[in-house]
């Protein structure tokens, strides 16, 4: 049996890197989900392409206009999506699109999107130009 699946989407060129429960622990006292938490889920997906494209250790630079289009609740099905849309010397443009299902509902909708810049570092923290695609 191949056990290999391929992890990015041949259309889009985009990885589903992260699909999560949003969950009572992720909310502010009033019982919404922190943006804070969203936020972090999308870096994290974010670094997970970063990885990739680097081959070893990047850093958040920047992150350019994250919108909130709608509340995530307890319960949702957070998935985040994540794309690399450019590439510099040093630096990669990464698309994150988080989508939520609501608990008992089936489609997902569009809840968060921005893009994070990231920049290669070596062992030192210093940035180190890309490796060749
Ligand atoms: C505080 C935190 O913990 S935040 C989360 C984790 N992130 C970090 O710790 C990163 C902290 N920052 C750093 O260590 C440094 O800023 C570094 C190493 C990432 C960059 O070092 P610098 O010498 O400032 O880099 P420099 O200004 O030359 O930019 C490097 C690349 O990033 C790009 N870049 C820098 N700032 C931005 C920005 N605001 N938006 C988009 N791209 C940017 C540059 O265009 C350049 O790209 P290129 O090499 O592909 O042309």
């Amino acid at each position: 049996m191949d056990e290999s699946r391929p992890v990015t989407d041949p259309e889009d060129g985009s990885v589903l890197a992260i699909r999560t429960i949003a969950m009572p622990a992720d909310t502010n006292p009033s019982g919404d989900i922190f943006g804070g938490w969203l936020m972090s889920q999308m870096d994290l997906a974010a670094g997970n392409v970063a990885g990739r494209v680097s081959r070893g250790r990047a850093a958040t630079v920047a992150v350019e206009g994250m919108k909130f289009h709608q509340p995530v609740k307890v319960g949702d099905e957070v998935t985040i999506f994540a794309r690399l849309v450019s590439r510099g010397r040093t630096s990669m443009r990464i698309a994150v699109e988080a989508h939520a299902r609501r608990r008992f509902a089936e489609d997902a909708v569009v809840v968060t999107a921005a893009d994070f810049y990231f920049v290669a570092l070596d062992d030192h923290g210093s940035k180190r130009a890309l490796p060749e695609a």
